[in-house]
């Protein structure tokens, strides 16, 4: 049996223009998994409104993160997509070095490259197992659904079905809580411990959690387990929710809004990690570490510093690699 691993995100668009942008957001928003709208009522105002504005508003975002990463960081085209590629670069060699015979890729669940080619390209290739690996830590039917629907998808195309698992979540896997810890940690060797630590998570609406999405329970535990693990009390802590889209209800309290109050109460200092993102991106970059920033700050808030998402380190991809173990063939195993 060939065994690879594919790790997965979701996707950036091809280049910083609006019409690359457009392109991603029609076929990102209009995946039932990520807007739930009855598709009559929703899809005449995702290509009416938003395909027209958004595009024309995000791309300068886009511009302004394209090869470059956190504090001016060097990276190649887009941060989610470059780091992505370097992960599964590292854990192939973090696996090889160990002794691990398996291939590993990646692949985004908008935007190239797409599951459905790699798989069909590595079957080509004499791959019959497969390990897709979203890097969510918590399961979400917006994010981790899509990608079980992108399998499903595979399995309803293929009369030689290939051997597929899939990593549902890591929400609260050691090694994934210690390498979350051990990057709090250096930041705070580094620049010394702020007042607060904000943990702030990727948002959903709050209805899909009502009806049974388990990521607010996963977010949750993914916090308490970091803060049990850095010996925080419940003062010096706090769980947010980013990245609000649209009028309904999200999940809260709203990061924007926490820091607002915050801000107001004179807050002298404020760390702030996103556990919810394996890579930095649009969503931490300019969202979190840029206008979170100015937000704080002109609500009267001191000192605002951003904790890298795990991206390439060490300790993230020693992750990566305990976590895809437990669901490699038993044959190809180490032994405990
Ligand atoms: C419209 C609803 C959205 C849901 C639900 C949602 C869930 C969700 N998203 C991530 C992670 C990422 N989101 C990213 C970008 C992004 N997300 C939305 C909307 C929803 N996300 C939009 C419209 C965008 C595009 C940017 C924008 O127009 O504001 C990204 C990629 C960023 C990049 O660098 O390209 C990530 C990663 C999670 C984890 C999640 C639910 C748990
Ligand atoms: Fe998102
Ligand atoms: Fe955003």
């Amino acid at each position: 049996m060939s065994t690879a691993v594919i790790l997965m995100n979701l996707g950036t668009p091809a280049e910083p223009s609006a019409p690359a942008v457009r392109k991603f957001l029609r076929d990102f928003l209009s995946d039932p998994r990520v807007v739930e709208i009855p598709r009559l009522v929703w899809l005449p105002i995702l290509h009416g409104i938003i395909l027209t504005l958004r595009p024309r508003r995000i791309a300068p975002a886009y511009a302004e993160i394209w090869n470059t990463g956190l504090d001016g960081e060097p990276v190649e085209g887009a941060p989610l997509l470059y780091y992505t590629r370097r992960q599964a670069e590292l854990l192939q060699q973090h696996l090889s070095r160990q002794g691990t015979n398996v291939r590993v890729e990646y692949a985004m669940t908008y935007g190239d490259p797409q599951l459905a080619d790699v798989v069909a390209r590595l079957q080509r290739e004499g791959f019959d197992s497969f390990v897709v690996f979203p890097l969510y830590p918590q399961y979400s039917a917006t994010t981790t659904g899509s990608i079980y629907d992108q399998v499903a998808r595979i399995y309803r195309s293929n009369r030689n079905i290939p051997n597929i698992s899939l990593v549902h979540d890591y929400y609260r896997h050691p090694l994934y809580v210690r390498a979350l810890a051990n990057s709090v940690r250096e930041h705070w060797a580094k620049h010394g411990a702020a007042e607060k630590l904000l943990l702030s998570f990727h948002g959903i609406p709050r209805a899909n959690v009502d009806k049974g999405d388990p990521y607010y329970h996963q977010c949750r535990q993914t916090a308490e387990g970091l803060a049990a693990e850095l010996g925080l009390n419940e003062g010096q802590w706090q769980l947010c929710f980013q990245s609000r889209f649209g009028k309904a209800e999200w999940l809260q309290p709203y990061t924007d809004k926490t820091l607002v109050e915050w801000g107001k109460k004179g807050v002298a200092s404020v760390d702030v990690i996103c556990p919810a993102f394996a890579a930095d991106c649009l969503e931490t970059i300019e969202e979190i570490a840029e206008e979170n920033r100015a937000i704080f700050i002109e609500a009267g808030g001191g000192e605002y510093r951003y904790i890298p998402a795990l991206n390439l380190r060490g300790d993230h991809i020693e992750a990566l690699a305990g976590i895809v173990e437990d669901k490699l063939p038993l044959q190809l195993r180490l032994p405990d």
